[in-house]
């Protein structure tokens, strides 16, 4: 089961009628006044949130939306008909993004909830509206005015309350498959992951949260190297991120090493992101020998000077995993309960989301807009920046 969570749809409201031009014409009265009625407004175009879509999948197939233009006005005073309001269906959680102006015009984040994105052309008026005293014959008439047409830019936000980060090969892919029904690839080699994964974590009944497993972060991530930053703004929601790292790496690299680069690409990308709250999560420890391992994990929580939790797990066999997924459940469980009772801890926790939000888009935007410029440049026609946008696999079915 495939999500997209982008797509890029134009909205054009209808146009308002023109206003009539008309004089009364009846049989035994020779010179009848103005009768010429106004024209009717153009459609509005909305969104609004649907419970029951998911995806945003249609709007990449049809693109272009308009409402109908209002009527004219005619003779006897008619005014023409008001055009038809569209309202498109989105689903729960649907961010509109203005494209040409940048700016954010709405989240819908309940169900019904409806939001206009172009205003409908205003109505023309008849020549009836210019009779006067000393006007018994106008000649005049508006015309109705154009409906607003947007580009806009839908974004599905992906809500995962849990975000993997880690170098490649760190062993993402296979803690999430380890601890969920996601099946995203997994392979000796770095970069296996390209798209986001999410995955559901059940821990027991009732019990589930929702983990996103996101390609490696590498050296430079911050500036656009590698896949990794387009990436980091599916964690900009994620209450905690667990940070994997690899104890023993083929390479002989130092994972204290590793840990520290990928927290320089956090800080560098988000400092909101950066100063969330992170546990550390030894991988691998079944390639050092039992008795080694004690020594060799405390050694890399020495190095790093590293005082938040630490896990130690085996992704591949599964050792340690379901203990992690029940402390993050049970720490889950005590956030919800702590916004709950505490409104200024909820209303905390929302502006930071909003903040993290909108730092994560002007970061993106600017390397967007790097890279178009940098194509430009070398008057290089590659691929738009947007066709390779997020394809978010939430859980294979
Ligand atoms: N021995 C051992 N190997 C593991 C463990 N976890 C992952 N691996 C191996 O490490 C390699 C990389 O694992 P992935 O899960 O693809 O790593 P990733 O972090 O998702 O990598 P990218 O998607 O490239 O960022 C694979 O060959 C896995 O089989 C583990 O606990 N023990
Ligand atoms: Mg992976």
């Amino acid at each position: 089961m495939k999500f997209v969570d982008e797509a890029t749809i134009i909205v054009e409201a209808g146009k308002g009628g023109h206003g009539c031009l008309s004089f009364r014409r009846e049989k035994y009265v020779p010179k009848g006044g103005p009768d010429g009625g106004d024209g009717g407004d153009g459609g509005s175009v909305y969104l609004e949130a649907e419970e029951s879509l998911n995806t945003l999948i249609d709007y990449r197939f049809q693109r272009k939306h308009k409402a109908q233009n209002g009527e004219p006005g005619s003779g006897r005073n008619c005014t023409g008909n008001k055009g038809e309001d569209l309202v498109l269906p989105v689903p729960v959680g649907t961010t509109v993004v203005d494209m040409d102006t940048h700016e954010v015009l709405g989240d819908l984040t309940h169900a019904g909830q409806r939001l206009k994105v172009a205003q409908g052309g205003f109505h023309g008026l008849g020549n009836t509206r210019f009779k006067s005293s000393v006007n018994r014959a106008p000649r005049q008439t508006t015309k109705g005015s154009e409906g607003e047409l947007r580009n806009l830019r839908l974004e599905l936000k992906v809500l995962a309350d849990v975000g993997l980060l880690g170098m490649p090969n760190a062993g993402k892919s296979t803690f999430i498959r380890s601890v969920s029904a996601a099946r995203p690839k997994v392979a000796d080699y770095p970069f296996t992951t390209l798209v986001p994964n999410l995955g559901v974590v059940s821990v027991q009944a009732h019990q589930s949260f929702v983990i996103a497993d996101i390609p490696g972060l590498i050296e430079g991530a911050a500036e656009g190297a590698g896949l990794g930053i387009r990436f980091l703004k599916h964690l900009v929601r994620t209450r905690l991120l667990l940070h994997l790292v690899d104890v023993a790496p083929y390479d002989g690299s130092s994972p204290a090493d590793a840990v520290r680069a990928i927290e320089h690409e956090l800080e560098k990308f988000s400092e909101t992101l950066a100063n969330r709250p992170r546990w550390l999560v030894l991988n691998k420890v079944d390639m050092v020998a039992e008795e080694d391992r004690d020594a060799h994990c405390q050694a890399i929580v020495d190095e790093l000077g590293w005082e938040g939790p630490v896990f130690w797990i085996s992704a591949l066999s599964g050792e340690g995993t379901k203990s992690l997924a029940q402390a993050v459940m049970r720490w889950i469980e005590e956030q919800a309960e702590e916004e709950a009772q505490n409104p200024e801890f909820a209303e905390r926790e929302a502006q930071r989301r909003r903040q993290m939000d909108d730092e994560a888009r002007a970061r993106i935007e600017a390397e967007r807009q790097a890279r178009r410029a940098a194509r430009e440049e070398d008057d290089d026609d590659d691929l738009d920046d947007d066709d390779y946008d997020v394809e978010v696999v939430y859980a294979p079915e």
